[in-house]
C-alpha cells in the first residue's frame, strides 16, 4: 500500500507505540490525525511529525468519546486522502484480581480498546466504503489468548478487540481489517507492569530481566513495513512483530 499523501487516523498516540508510529508513518509520507488525552505530549508530537514534512493535525480527547472519533474523521476528510485508522490507544490497570477492579477500572479499559474501536469504524468505514478501499487496524495482544491473574479485564477487552477486527473484516471485505500484536515492548504500560502488586508483576520484571522488551521503535518499523507493502495478507487476521 502507498503510505504518501495518504491520511490516517492514529489513537494514542502521545508516548509508546503510538508515538513512534506517528513519527514512522510520516517517515513514510502519511499525513495523520494524532490522537491521545493529553494536550500537552501530543501537540509536541505533532509538531515533530510536521517537521517530517506532512500534515498532521492533533485531535484532543478520549477515544471512546464519539466527538472524538467524529471530529477525527473529519479532520482526516479536510487534510485530504483519508485512508482509515489505526487503533492504538490503550490503559492495561494491572494487577489487581478482576473482582478487586473497581466498576471505573472495567469500564475505561473496555472503552478505550472496545468502544473507541467501534467508534472510529462507526465514522470511518462508511467514507471508506464509499471509496471503495481503505485500512482498519486494531493494536491488539497475546493477552486476548493468555489469561493470567491482574489483567482479567485487559485480556478480555482485547479479545473483544481482536473479535471487532475479524467481524468488521467480514462486514467489509473492500476495507482491509487486521490485528497488529507489537510484541513486548518498552513502554509506560511495561513500567506499570512491573510496579503493579502481585503476580503480574513479576511476568513484567521477567521480561525486562529476559531482555525480552523490544523498542517502541522497532515494533513502530515493523507494522509500517508491514502496511507498505501487502497488508491486504492480514485481512481478517493477526500480523505480529515477527511477521515484518
Ligand atoms: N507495551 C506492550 O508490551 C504491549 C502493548 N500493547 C498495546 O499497544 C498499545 C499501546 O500501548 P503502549 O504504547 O505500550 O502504552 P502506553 O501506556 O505507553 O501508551 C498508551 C497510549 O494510549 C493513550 N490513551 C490511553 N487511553 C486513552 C483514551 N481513552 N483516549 C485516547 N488515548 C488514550 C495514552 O495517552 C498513550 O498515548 C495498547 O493498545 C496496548 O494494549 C499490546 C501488547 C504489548
Ligand atoms: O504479551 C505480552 O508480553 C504483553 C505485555 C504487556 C501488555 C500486553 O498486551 C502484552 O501482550
Amino acid at each position: 500500500m502507498e503510505l504518501r499523501g495518504q491520511t490516517l487516523i492514529l489513537t494514542g498516540a502521545s508516548r509508546g507505540i503510538g508515538r513512534a508510529l506517528a513519527l514512522e508513518l510520516a517517515r513514510a509520507g502519511a499525513n495523520l490525525v494524532l490522537n491521545a488525552r493529553s494536550e500537552e505530549a501530543l501537540e509536541q508530537v505533532t509538531r515533530e511529525v510536521q517537521g517530517l514534512g506532512v500534515q498532521a493535525r492533533a485531535v484532543v480527547g478520549d477515544a471512546a468519546q464519539d466527538a472524538t472519533a467524529q471530529f477525527a474523521v473529519k479532520a482526516a476528510k479536510v487534510i485530504g486522502g483519508f485512508a482509515g485508522f489505526i487503533h492504538n490507544a490503550g490503559v492495561l490497570h494491572p494487577g489487581p484480581r478482576l473482582w478487586e477492579l473497581s466498576e471505573a477500572e472495567f469500564d475505561q479499559v473496555f472503552a478505550t480498546h472496545v468502544k473507541a474501536g467501534f467508534l472510529l469504524a462507526k465514522y470511518a468505514f462508511p467514507n471508506l466504503r464509499r471509496q471503495g478501499s481503505g485500512i482498519a487496524v486494531f493494536v491488539g495482544s497475546g493477552a486476548a489468548h493468555h489469561p493470567r491473574v491482574g489483567w482479567g479485564a485487559y485480556g478480555a477487552a482485547k479479545a473483544a478487540e481482536h473479535y471487532l477486527a475479524f467481524n468488521l473484516a467480514q462486514e467489509a471485505p473492500e476495507i482491509t481489517t487486521l490485528v497488529y500484536s507489537p510484541g513486548t515492548v518498552d513502554t509506560e504500560m511495561q513500567r506499570q507492569g512491573r510496579a503493579a502488586k502481585g503476580e503480574i508483576a513479576q511476568m513484567f520484571q521477567g521480561f525486562q530481566r529476559e531482555g525480552r522488551l523490544i523498542q517502541p521503535e522497532e515494533t513502530a518499523a515493523a507494522l509500517v513495513r508491514i502496511l507498505a507493502g501487502e497488508p491486504r495478507r492480514f485481512h481478517g487476521k493477526i500480523a505480529t512483530y515477527n511477521d515484518a
